[in-house]
């Protein structure tokens, strides 16, 4: 079997069974691959030095090999804070309102993923398959190319790919896709972001690209396909069934006494709608005063990217809307919204999960969102609560039986926070265990070896030449 190199922005140090709940779903299993594959994860230390020196910190830790660097302020300043969060992911959520262009953001990301290429090539043996994640590491497949690497190399994109129409506004898009164009497999969420990319392909590159979405570039074959990301079932629901998820659930049902509870998690980020779900929210406790006093919304929000301005006004603004509503509505033995800033284990989440009647899970443009995968996961089947669900996050695609909703309207949100408020149990079951089965049938295990084998199948047959990802006359 081939060895596996995992390159990430971000690396997570595998910890023991024990502690897993603290760790991502993601992370749980891309450590299991990479203990079936004696792989390396490879990635940013998340750790800043005052001057870049390319130390490889290799460590083993649970048989998973990880090895890391440490960056330099300007590079976490250009590289992560920059081009990867102030112009690329506002840009692929469909929010160019918020999208940035500035050369030296441009240049921090070129110079980052050059560090990337020269830290983990060395690493790569003739017969390892790469696999490089996410939109902060675009065009590291060309550079491991310049630097003679031959090897297979996939990527996985976790988030959206935008609208053809939109992704041209990004100055320099074709250098960036041509860069792309040096992987062997390039993944997405969904199918409707692989067809975004297929169609700038077509329509922008003039490049043909076959029905099962091999695209051709200078002699090379690129197999363009969508792998739905899914949660880790197994590993999820033996944590939901831990004395810490017991104790989280009985400590928040006795905390509502009685009340039906909503539940939110997500990331403190634009793209996830938390404004509009107040708002929403707001508006169900005005129409509804019958049912308004019976009901408590509880908002997780972990402070995320908080060096980038969007994200610190994004903050503030949520913090005035649920002061405002909780303000409007509250009365001295009841508040309608908790909103909490802070993190939790997953284990924890779990039972505050199976705690809630209604999960609202409503982005405004999301890749798949995880949190909706594990609400249904959570349940009991003999008594589940309602995912309400937007219809623009990439899991909407596959959880077809939740109640699908359009973030941005209101009235529509409200309406289907009471529709699930009366949900009959048969119904609330019948959709539950249609949700479970695709959730199940479709975890992250199924997804990484559909992925690994899927590039396993894929070579190149010549070893690329690759230009450089940013145009002379811009870098100069
Ligand atoms: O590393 P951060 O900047 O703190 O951000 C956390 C992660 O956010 C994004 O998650 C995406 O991946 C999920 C799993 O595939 C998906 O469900 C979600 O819709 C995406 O937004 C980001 O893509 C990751 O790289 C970050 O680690
Ligand atoms: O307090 C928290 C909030 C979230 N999460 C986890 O973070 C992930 C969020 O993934 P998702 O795909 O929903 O969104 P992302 O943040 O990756 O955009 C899920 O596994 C959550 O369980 C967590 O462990 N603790």
């Amino acid at each position: 079997m081939s060895r596996l190199i995992v390159v990430s922005n971000r690396v997570s140090v595998p910890k023991a069974m024990g502690a897993a709940g603290a760790q991502g779903g993601l992370a749980v299993a891309l450590s299991a691959a990479l203990r079936e594959h004696r792989g390396i994860w490879f990635g940013w230390s998340g750790k800043e030095t005052e001057t870049f020196t390319g130390h490889l910190d290799m460590q083993r830790n649970c048989d998973v090999t990880t090895a890391t660097i440490d960056l330099e302020p300007q590079d976490i300043d250009e590289y992560y804070n920059g081009y990867a969060n102030r112009t690329l992911w506002p840009l692929f959520h469909y929010r160019i309102d918020l999208t940035e262009y500035d050369r030296s953001f441009d240049e921090g990301y070129e110079r980052v993923n050059a560090r990337f290429a020269d830290s983990v090539a060395p690493l790569i043996e003739p017969e390892d398959l790469v696999w490089v994640h996410d939109y902060h590491l675009l065009p590291l497949g060309s550079m491991l190319r310049e630097k003679g690497v031959t090897n297979r190399i996939g990527m996985f994109l976790h988030i959206p790919w935008p609208p053809t129409r939109l992704f041209v506004s990004l100055p320099n898009h074709e250098q960036l896709v041509a860069s792309m164009l040096h992987y062997d497999l390039i993944g997405f969420q969904t199918e409707e972001w692989l067809d975004s990319f297929t169609h700038y392909v077509k329509k922008e590159m003039g490049l043909p690209v076959a029905d099962d979405g091999t695209i051709e570039y200078q002699g090379r074959q690129i197999l363009a396909r969508a792998f739905p990301i899914g949660i880790d079932y197994e590993e999820f629901t033996e944590g939901a069934r831990s004395a810490e998820a017991r104790e989280a659930h009985d400590r928040l049902k006795s905390s509502v006494r009685g009340r039906k509870m909503l539940i939110g998690v997500d990331r403190l980020d634009y793209s996830k709608g938390l404004g509009e779900r107040f708002d929403s929210f707001g508006r169900f406790l005005t129409d509804n005063p019958d049912m308004a006093k019976d009901v408590v919304l509880l908002q997780i929000a972990p402070p995320s990217r908080e060096n980038v301005a969007s994200y610190q006004q994004i903050r503030h603004d949520l913090e005035r809307k649920a002061g405002h509503i909780n303000g409007a509505h509250a009365d001295v033995a009841w508040v309608p919204i908790r909103y909490v800033n802070r993190g939790y284990r997953r284990t924890e989440l779990a039972g505050f999960y199976r705690a809630a009647d209604i999960a609202l899970v409503t982005p405004l443009r999301d890749g798949m969102n995880l949190v909706a995968k594990e609400y249904v996961a959570a349940q009991d089947p003999e008594d589940p609560g309602v995912l309400i669900l937007s219809q623009f996050a990439g899991a909407a695609l596959q959880l077809t039986d939740a109640v699908l909703v359009n973030p941005h309207s209101t009235e529509e949100v409200s309406d289907a926070i009471e529709r699930s408020l009366r949900m009959p149990l048969e119904e609330r079951r019948r959709r539950h265990q249609a949700l479970l089965n695709s959730i199940r049938e479709e975890d992250v295990v199924d997804w990484r070896e559909a992925f690994v084998a899927t590039l396993q199948g894929k070579r190149t047959t010549e070893p690329s030449h690759a230009e450089p990802f940013l145009a002379a006359d811009e870098t100069s």
